[in-house]
């Protein structure tokens, strides 16, 4: 399975660091994500691993080969962010032209195109590419990422721009490619898909890695956990809970310690707690408060060394981080309930 191992990795235009200094791995089968508002360096580290940006320091290993060389290619799938289509070919007549580019003999080729179209339910395949919608198109660039069958996929934001329905389709048909065995990159800057879909991720801000982990240890990490208390009397920071049916009062607390606290107060007038549940931040809140905490000077990767940038994004922070919970999707996960 196709393994990326980069060090060190960074861009320059002229004297912008689009990004500054990368290290990370992906594991054979892994789908892993590349997390970042617009500008953060996404789009050229993927270029940059798909041998298609000269990076201006560092290396990148893809494939077992090094990024750029033409045997590592034949291996991969990039799926760019906009990726016109020849407008006046059909689906079928574009994807046989990619296969044939990559001596895919005929028969094979149009097995794995129509069995990919079928999967992702791609109708109309004889109509021309010019009158298709953007997300039938997204479709057929995504099979033609396929044709020559490749160990590694690197797409720039697949999902970006679709219905809810097609981002659904994208993100499983993903998570199917990695069950075969193929090792996913993709970059995006909705979290909600990152959340889904993928193994691990890496959160960019400014060129820099900012945050890694998996999506848990990345909440463990960086986000706030509250827990809500349910008790049966009014007890001291609680409200009464409008949509219980009966009297139920709710406490919104940050750690155990509290939860404990609201249990004495319960007990000692007479009622007790019925319910907690925890709350967590959603990965959405957590990349804003981290983004937002990215001072301009750390990006332009002035006053620090990488293995200080390092040890910061491998480090989780303090309790300090600054809390947005409640705003935004909030997960809820079952809670402790009553002991
Ligand atoms: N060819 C180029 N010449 C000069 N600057 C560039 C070039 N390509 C990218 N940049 C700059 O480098 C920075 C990172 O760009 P990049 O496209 O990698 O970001 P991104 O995270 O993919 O953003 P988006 O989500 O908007 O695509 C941006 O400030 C961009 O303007």
């Amino acid at each position: 399975m196709a393994t990326i191992r980069v060090e060190g990795l960074r861009k320059t235009y002229g004297d912008f660091p689009a990004v500054v200094g990368s290290d990370f791995t992906v594991e054979g089968g892994e789908i892993f994500g590349i997390v970042g508002p617009n500008g953060a360096g996404k789009t050229t580290t993927l270029k940059m691993l798909a041998g298609l940006v000269e990076p201006s320091g560092g290396t990148a290993e893809v494939a077992g080969y090094d990024a750029g060389d033409p045997e590592m290619r034949r291996n991969l799938g990039f799926l760019p962010e906009e990726s016109p289509l020849y407008e006046d070919m059909t689906p079928r007549s574009y994807l046989q032209f990619f296969a044939d580019l990559y001596d895919v003999p005929r028969e094979a080729a149009r097995e794995r195109t129509e069995s990919t179209l079928d999967r992702l339910e791609l109708e109309h395949r004889e109509r021309r590419l010019g009158d298709m919608s953007k997300g039938m198109k997204r479709k057929v660039a995504i099979a033609r990422s396929l044709v020559n069958d490749p160990d590694l996929l690197i797409y720039d934001e697949p999902a970006s721009g679709l219905d809810p329905l097609t981002t659904n389709y994208v993100l499983e048909f993903t998570r199917e490619l990695a069950d075969r065995g193929k090792t996913v990159v993709f970059s995006a800057h909705n979290l909600y898909h990152v959340e889904s879909v993928c193994d691990r991720i890496v959160i960019m801000n400014r060129g820099e890695i900012i945050a890694r982990g998996t999506v848990p240890e990345i909440r463990e990490a960086y986000g706030t956990t509250r827990y809500h208390v349910f008790t049966t009397v009014p007890v001291a920071g609680a409200d009464r809970d409008e949509r219980a049916e009966g009297e139920r009062y709710r406490a919104v607390v940050d750690d155990m310690d509290a939860v404990e606290e609201v249990r004495e107060r319960a007990a000692a007038a007479g009622g007790e707690v019925v319910d907690i549940r925890t709350r967590e931040q959603s990965l959405e809140d957590i990349f804003l408060d981290l983004a937002a905490e990215t001072p301009p000077e750390a990006a332009a990767g002035r006053g620090r060394g990488p293995a200080e940038r390092d040890a910061e994004a491998a480090e989780p922070r303090g309790a300090s981080t600054g809390s947005v919970a409640g705003t935004g999707e909030e997960r809820e996960r079952s809670g402790g309930g009553t002991r």
